[in-house]
């Protein structure tokens, strides 16, 4: 059995960590796990986990560590037999540490995007709040505006999305990240990649995967995926 392939992408609000990890999910056959949207299934289908999260989220805070961990470690074990890339988690230090004592990680990219540039994207991005689908009026608009192309319901706004609420997120994302970056690097699987385009960053992440994911196992996932 070729050896499985972890990855966990890192960056910012706005930096296209969802964006980049759906064409790595489509490109390469890795399950995509994204905490944020593994939260809202869980708190529509009111799980214990769910019902929690959602006090802390409603208040635009983090989920406390052991909360998540607890969600997210028996997820990554129903996924064993699969290559995954994850999103979203870790987020902290506690986080990573958690991730780090069930399984081994063999890459992790980090996104550097500028603030400005974030401001503008998240200016702009409408979501599908059920499905999690992200649209953005400058970058990939839905064909109706206000309207998610497959349900047809309505697409919202994330009121932590406007610019006087995202410095306050930024900041906050800088010291709960900057330790887990610190402990990648320190590990030697860390990727930072810089600049304003999800579409520059794009092909210098497919040629890293594709230098780091084994050929059979990526043809064995595309053939199962597809
Ligand atoms: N203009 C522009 N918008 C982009 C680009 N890449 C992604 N976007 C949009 O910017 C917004 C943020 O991208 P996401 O993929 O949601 O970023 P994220 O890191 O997952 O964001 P969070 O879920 O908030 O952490 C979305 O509306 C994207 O459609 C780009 O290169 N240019
Ligand atoms: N790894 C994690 N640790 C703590 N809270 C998390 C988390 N992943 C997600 N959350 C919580 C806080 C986030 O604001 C919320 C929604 O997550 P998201 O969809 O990734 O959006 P964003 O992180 O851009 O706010 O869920």
């Amino acid at each position: 059995m070729a050896k499985l392939f972890r990855a966990v992408i890192l960056g910012p609000p706005g930096s296209g960590k969802g964006t980049i990890s759906e064409r790595v999910a489509s490109s390469f056959g890795l399950q995509h796990l994204s905490s944020g949207d593994f939260l809202r299934e869980n708190i529509a289908a009111k799980t214990e986990a769910g019902v929690l999260a959602k006090t802390y989220i409603e208040k635009g805070a983090l989920v406390p560590d052991h909360v998540m961990t607890r969600l997210m470690l028996p997820r990554l074990v129903e996924m064993t037999r699969h290559s995954w890339l994850l999103d979203g988690f870790p987020r902290t230090l506690a986080q990573a540490e958690a991730l780090n004592s069930a399984c081994e990680l063999d890459v992790v990219i980090s996104l550097n995007i500028p603030l400005e540039t974030l401001k503008d994207r998240l200016r702009h991005r409408w979501i599908h709040p059920a499905s999690g689908r992200v649209y953005n009026m400058r970058f990939n608009p839905p064909r109706v505006q206000g309207v998610d192309d497959i349900s047809g319901e309505p697409l919202i706004q994330h009121e932590d999305d406007k610019p006087e609420a995202l410095v306050a997120r930024l900041r906050h994302y800088k010291d709960v990240a900057k330790p887990v970056i610190d402990l990648y690097r320190a590990k030697g699987i860390l990727h930072m990649f810089s600049d304003t385009e999800t579409d520059r960053i794009w092909p210098y992440v497919s040629s890293l995967l594709s230098a780091k994911i084994p050929t059979d196992l990526a043809d064995a996932q595309r053939a199962t995926t597809h």
